[in-house]
């Protein structure tokens, strides 16, 4: 390895908001990649390939640097079992590795390395090359930011609640576990826009969805937009609490902004109608016909008045 400077301008990645995990059995080497990077990122060492894979299960970084050949498992099969796993085989990897051949280096990309970086490397070119990789991370970061959240609340958005409530179904089905789903409205909100205008609307709205937000985020809930004033939420059985207790709060959290409504019918502040299920989900139910049943019960509270919620089982 060259020792020469690597002290050019970091692009917009050098903020340590990154992390780097290196795995590689020569504690010298690991000192040195060390030695580039802990300025500019977050460094993480490990010296085998199942302490690597491991740390990796635990931090999940955004990049790995990994050396081929190592005492037990080597850089390719552990390779293998990232790009198997659910959890990482998005992260980029790079090989650092004494191994020039050119159908290692081939092997090493079919197997899903980004980069095959040859020992002895040059500091600067390492560094610049690890840089390209993180910009690439930084940037899939930010598409997934806009393609699964809402710009105006910053809540998961309908696209997110889709594939989440997809996985919190599944697992509540495995685990023989009930869950709860509902849906929010915003009541008379178009009284509201009419009267106060559509920006303090968009205000109103951040403030309300993050009310809600917080309310749930106490009972392990969370809640995404699905549509302009409606939000769908779930949270999971609580033995500390009723699943009634958990919908007052989210109400009560509401009404506890006491953001003027002068137009309201139902008071002269804000409030929202909740309608939610309890269900046991089951190879024979359906998420949307459990969406549905909570639809109904959000239309019960409406026709009941409105700043209530409506709530009961869901079983096929
Ligand atoms: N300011 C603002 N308004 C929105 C947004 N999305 C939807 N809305 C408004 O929300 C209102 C929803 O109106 P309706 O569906 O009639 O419901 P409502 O007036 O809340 O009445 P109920 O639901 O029956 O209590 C409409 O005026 C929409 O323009 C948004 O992002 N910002």
């Amino acid at each position: 390895m060259d020792s020469s400077s690597h002290q050019f301008n970091p692009r917009r990645t050098s903020d340590k908001a990154h992390t780097i995990l290196c795995i590689d059995d020569e504690s010298a080497n690991l000192k040195v990649l060390s030695s580039i990077f802990r300025d500019h990122y977050t460094v993480i060492l490990t010296k085998n390939a199942e302490q690597g894979y491991q740390k990796a299960l635990e931090i999940i970084p955004d990049l790995i640097l990994l050396d081929v050949v190592m005492p037990d498992e080597n850089g390719f099969e552990l390779i293998k079992k990232i790009k198997a796993s659910h959890a990482l085989a998005h992260i980029p990897v790079i090989f650092i590795t004494g191994l020039h051949g050119e159908d290692d280096e081939a092997k090493g990309l079919k197997l899903g390395a980004c980069d095959y970086i040859h020992k002895p490397f040059s500091h600067s070119i390492i560094f610049a090359r690890v840089n390209t990789h993180l910009e690439i991370v930084r940037q899939r970061k930010l598409l997934e930011k806009f393609a699964n959240f809402d710009s105006l609340t910053e809540l998961p958005n309908r696209r997110k609640w889709q594939t989440d409530s997809h996985a919190v179904w599944q697992n509540a089905m495995i685990n023989q576990q009930k869950i709860n789903i509902g849906v929010v409205d915003v009541d008379h909100f178009k009284k509201y826009n009419d009267f106060y205008g559509h920006v303090k609307g968009d205000i109103v709205l951040r403030k309300i969805s993050n009310a809600v937000k917080r309310a749930l985020y106490q009972y392990d809930g969370c809640i995404y937009r699905c549509g302009g004033e409606e939000f769908y939420f779930y949270f999971p059985e609580n033995t500390q609490i009723l699943n009634e207790d958990v919908l007052a709060t989210c109400q009560q959290a509401v009404n506890d902004l006491a953001i003027p409504h002068q137009t309201s019918p139902v008071q002269p502040y804000l409030t929202i109608s909740i309608g939610a299920v309890n269900h046991q989900p089951c190879p024979n139910s359906q998420l949307l016909e459990v969406i549905d049943a909570a639809d109904r019960l959000l239309y019960q509270a409406k026709h009941n008045g409105r700043n209530r919620y409506a709530y009961g089982n869901y079983s096929i």
